[in-house]
């Protein structure tokens, strides 16, 4: 590829195929990777155009919307110029029936005109008895979207887009607040500017909140009657159903919404859904012949709102995110991110879908040692200082960085953020472990954690938990990387390494372990792998090039303590890179116990975490820490079967 010229725009769904043919019209080099998956958002939605149908509230998505309803005749008619095909748009306004009268109230703030039950049998026969009116919008409509996507790919052809189909992003590659490359299931491709439009998928290159919303849907053939338009014509928006009839007799219904995660395919109760509601609406569905079931992706963010605009390095652009409404807004997403990269231009509305609206700013790290209000750390230990003078020249190196603090904690757990930050503040650590995954989605408890960490002070440790293959984790800790430069460690090349397939001890898998250590330490990872205490599996990882090897004392969260101490004394005589005991530690004694073995260091997360005072416990651990490095570099007196008295028996009075 060019590295001068090109814009490489990752996913080929309905918005990045609309932006690279905008940005080809303009006179770009366009570049377009796609994966090969057919059950994209694109391929699966309904077509409808409604943004009033959906009652969307006045705001920055309305106006957008109702600005791509705007456009979408033009749009429809150059693509249709373009190529010479069909597009089914038909702006054929959306009836929306209801089963409960509305109160005066919503009647006179609603976009629709209000139809009562028998203006709304005027608009529409057949429709089912439960239905006492509903609203009538004039100015929605539908279009066939895959008959979009077709014509899209044909213009794209036509216009000498470069659409590498097949071709599956893994990770973007970033120097000095620029994109360099992209690294794919094909090679390395460099570009000038870079457009992620991969729908869903966009949190699988960036730690970006974006989720699959699992639609399923189903299409039936509405019976021909000659010389009689079919029972339909306009979309019947309901409740949770929509009925949208094409042209050619077929009718599409939908949708379920489900937070299913990636869980595939369509599902006994799902259909029944679709089918009840939608023989509730109108009845008659229940006799049609049915043509297909399909599902697909909605790519749903916490706020409901796309994601458009730079982001994070000014060579990287987002375009996702685009939830219930993507077919909607295509002509005005291509319309405005083209605008971004050709003349530099971010137009206003685009000003309150930026991508870092996720991330509130970097709150400052708390000061050390202030006890949080309800945990109130006694003063007298608040003279203890873990870098003491006494051993300062002692540090811990991972990867060729230096560490003060042997004690690396987690973020997970805690009854709140303030008392999470509290605590990492008074355990002195300087390593803190986050889960990639549950941040970037935003799970409860992790909602706006990654930033409420001072990381100009703490070292990020990414980890990889909630993977249960090697390849699952490999790609979160390519997130991991991303997520920590955009959070301001720009170096941190750090990764947790967890593949645990067993959920009831989450005890993890070797072979995935190692495999997955192999690819990372080639991507240049500086791999922490998280392990069962195994001697000859942390002697096969310090061989392929991990940074460290953290065995378990017991099971993660079980508060057993050390109970791998003749296996873990084997792994760190062997070891010729740092040893961390990770998990199970319950007390500060077993975190001394840890450290006066030789080990270079403890990871503790539920301990302090679920502790009644987490704060404290947390200026225990980290003084246990200290206190169990000490007593190893002091070396402690042999282990006797008997007494030997502390003063000598020469010289004593008889
Ligand atoms: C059931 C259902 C009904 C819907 N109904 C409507 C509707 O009536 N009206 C409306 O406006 N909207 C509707 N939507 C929403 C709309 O379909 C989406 O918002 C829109 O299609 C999103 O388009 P996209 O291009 O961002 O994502 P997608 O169409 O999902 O495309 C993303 C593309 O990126 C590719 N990709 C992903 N990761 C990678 C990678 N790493 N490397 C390379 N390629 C990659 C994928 O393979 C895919 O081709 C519906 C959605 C669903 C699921
Ligand atoms: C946060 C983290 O990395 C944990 O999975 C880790 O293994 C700590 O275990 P405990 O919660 O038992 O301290």
């Amino acid at each position: 590829m060019n590295a001068t010229n090109d814009i490489v725009i990752i996913g080929g769904g309905i918005i990045g195929m609309a932006i690279a043919v905008d940005l080809k019209l303009r006179g770009a080099s366009v570049t377009v990777c796609n994966r090969n998956f057919p059950q994209t958002a694109s391929m699966a939605a309904a077509g409808m155009l409604a943004p009033h149908a959906e009652e969307l509230p006045p705001g920055p998505l309305l106006d957008l919307c109702l600005k791509s309803r705007w456009l979408y005749p033009e749009w429809i008619r150059k693509l249709q110029d373009l190529t010479g095909l069909d597009l089914g748009y038909n702006p054929c306004g959306i009836l929306a029936p209801v089963y409960n009268l509305p109160s005066t109230d919503v009647r006179n703030n609603n976009q629709g005109q209000w139809l009562d039950k028998t203006a709304i049998r005027l608009y529409q026969t057949g429709l089912g008895d439960d239905v006492v009116g509903g609203w009538w919008y004039p100015e929605d409509g539908q279009v066939d979207n895959r008959q979009v996507m077709q014509a899209l790919d044909k213009a794209a052809q036509q216009l000498g887009v470069n659409v590498r189909n097949g071709v599956t992003v893994q990770t973007l590659q970033q120097k000095q607040g620029k994109v360099t490359s992209i690294l794919t299931n094909q090679g390395e491709l460099e570009g000038n500017t870079y457009i992620i439009a991969s729908g869903s998928w966009a949190s699988q290159i960036l730690p970006l909140p974006v989720r699959p919303v699992k639609g399923q849907m189903l299409a039936v053939k509405m019976p021909e009657i000659p010389n009689e338009p079919y029972a339909l014509q306009r979309v019947l928006y309901g409740l949770q159903t929509y009925l949208v009839p094409r042209q050619n007799g077929r009718l599409i219904i939908g949708a379920t919404s489900e937070d299913v995660g990636w869980t595939p395919n369509n599902t006994p109760q799902g259909i029944e859904r679709l089918i009840k509601r939608a023989t509730r609406l109108y009845p008659d569905v229940a006799n049609w012949e049915i043509e297909e079931f399909w599902w697909g992706y909605r790519p749903g963010t916490p706020d409901e709102l796309p994601i458009l605009g730079h982001y994070g390095c000014n060579n990287l652009i987002l375009a996702t995110g685009h939830y219930r409404n993507g077919i909607l807004l295509a002509p005005v997403t291509a319309s405005l991110i083209a605008d971004l990269v050709i003349n530099q231009n971010s137009d206003p509305l685009l000003e309150p879908f930026k991508g870092d609206r996720f991330h509130t700013q970097p709150s400052p790290a708390p000061a050390p040692m202030t006890p949080f209000n309800h945990y109130p750390v006694p003063k007298a230990i608040n003279g203890y200082n873990g870098t003491s003078s006494l051993f300062s020249e002692d540090e811990l190196i991972i990867a060729g960085r230096k560490f003060h603090s042997r004690l690396m904690t987690g973020t997970g757990k805690y009854p709140s953020i303030p008392i999470m930050q509290e605590s990492v503040a008074a355990s002195e650590c300087q390593i803190v472990t986050v889960a990639v995954r549950r941040v970037q989605t935003n799970a409860p408890g992790h909602e706006g954690l990654a930033e409420a960490l001072d990381w100009g002070k703490v070292w990020m440790l990414p980890n990889t938990a909630g993977c249960k293959t090697a390849e699952e984790a490999v790609r979160v800790a390519r997130l991991g990387r991303e997520m920590a430069k955009l959070l301001g460690q720009e170096d941190n090349n750090f990764v947790k390494l967890e593949v645990i397939p067993d959920t009831k001890y989450l005890l993890p898998d070797p072979i995935g372990t190692l495999e997955a250590a192999e690819i990372l330490v080639k991507e240049g990872f500086a791999v922490l792998p998280y392990i069962n205490a195994d001697p000859i599996l942390a002697k096969r990882l310090e061989a392929v090039g991990c940074a460290t090897v953290m065995p378990l004392g017991s099971p993660i969260g079980s508060g057993q303590g050390i109970r791998t101490q003749a296996n873990i004394e084997i792994i760190i005589e062997e070891a010729n890179i740092p040893v961390v005991v990770d998990a199970g530690i319950g007390t500060p004694s077993e975190a001394s116990q840890a450290m006066e073995m030789g080990a270079d260091a403890v990871l503790i997360n539920s301990a302090i975490a679920l502790a009644n005072n987490p704060v404290l416990m947390a200026k225990a651990m980290g003084m246990a820490t200290v206190a169990g490095r000490l007593a190893y570099l002091s070396g402690r007196i042999p282990v006797k079967d008997y007494a030997i008295a502390s003063s000598p028996f020469t010289g004593t009075v008889v």
